[in-house]
């Protein structure tokens, strides 16, 4: 039976390291990525003062006024770093569809304490590790947000050692083509709601999302998540307070052969009556293997036939070409 909802996995029974614990874990995450392309995480060891403390520190810095934050501000179209205002960007346009700018704001950051050595500045690395802008106003703001994309690069980690379980492959499958992951930590704060909201216009637009795979930490605002399920409907995706939010991205949809699926989500707007004071803020942390791997349909993903539905492509070549097609549609618009 295909699951229509999104599934809670508890992964302690992963962390508890046993053959049976592990491979009851990654039986139920795949399912989760052929059916829904979506679970709930618990017991994923990521402390939960770390995620209060991230939390905090990223309510107050949307709190401060504009020109403080405007500081921040995303240096280059090309470069995911620092701070983007409301409606500056609409994952919509991804899709290759125009919509209204999303009703959100966002301060990204990419890796740090970058190493000085040529693969990370050569042409091919791109702006994957351009560096990051920094708020000044707000002590312990970078060191808490360093901490936090070291515990989803770990975790990140973990959960494609889980899939490659699922996978069939070696647990240790992936870890080489991550260890120089080009991952995005973003957090976002969707403002309450006033008049002027054009038609069609949501706090996040349907999209996939373009990667390896995404962690979300939603707080439990009205007015959230939802994802398409493969009937169609837009289900809401369960808020459980300590847990996580997982995603696959695109290009794990393409590395399975289409096995797993990257699928449509959204984020809706509160009710009308509500709406003027409901803010909303989540944690996304978007992972995205070594610019240089090459990733090919997986040999236990190609089905009778045996034939490959892509191309193979790397990692940083991917990315690249979301993109120039955002680019197309006139903005820098990112997920
Ligand atoms: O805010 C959220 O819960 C998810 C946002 C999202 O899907 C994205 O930024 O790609
Ligand atoms: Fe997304």
């Amino acid at each position: 039976m295909t699951l229509q909802y999104v599934p809670i996995i508890d992964l302690g029974p992963y962390f508890g390291g046993t053959a049976e614990g592990k491979a009851a874990v990654a039986k139920a995450v795949n399912q989760a990525c052929r059916d829904i392309g979506f679970l709930v995480i618990t017991q994923h060891q990521i402390p939960a003062e770390l995620v209060e403390r991230v939390s905090q520190l990223t309510s107050q810095f949307f709190d401060l006024p504009m020109e403080e934050k405007r500081k921040a501000n995303r240096p280059r179209p090309d470069m995911v770093r620092g701070y983007s205002a409301v409606a500056e960007e609409s994952l919509s346009y991804s899709m290759e569809e125009a919509a209204p700018g999303d009703l959100k704001e966002s301060f990204s950051i990419g890796p740090h304490d970058v190493p000085d050595e040529d693969y990370y500045s050569e042409a091919m690395a791109g702006p994957h590790f351009a560096p990051n802008v920094w708020p000044t106003a707000l002590p312990g703001f970078e060191a808490a947000y360093a901490e936090y994309f070291d515990a989803m690069g770990d975790l990140s980690r973990s959960l494609m050692r889980i899939f490659a379980l699922a996978l069939d492959l070696p647990e240790q499958f992936f870890d080489d083509k991550i260890d120089k992951h080009i991952s995005m930590f973003r957090s976002l704060r969707y403002p309450h709601l006033k008049d002027g909201i054009e038609d069609g216009q949501l706090r996040a637009g349907a999209h996939t999302d373009y990667g390896s795979l995404t962690i979300v930490k939603p707080d439990g605002a009205l007015g959230g998540l939802q994802v398409r399920n493969r009937s169609g409907e837009w289900v809401d995706v369960p808020y459980v307070e300590d847990g996580f939010v997982v995603n696959i991205g695109d290009l794990m949809m393409q590395w399975t052969n289409d096995q797993w699926i990257s699928t449509l989500h959204r984020v809706i707007n509160p009710p009308e009556d509500i709406a003027g004071d409901h803010q909303r803020q989540s944690l996304v942390f978007f992972h995205q293997p070594n610019y240089d791997v090459m990733v090919e349909c997986l040999p236990s993903c190609l089905g009778d036939d045996q034939t490959p539905r892509y191309a193979p492509v790397t990692s940083g070549d991917h990315l690249k070409s979301k993109f120039v097609r955002q680019t197309t549609f006139g903005g820098s618009k990112v997920a």
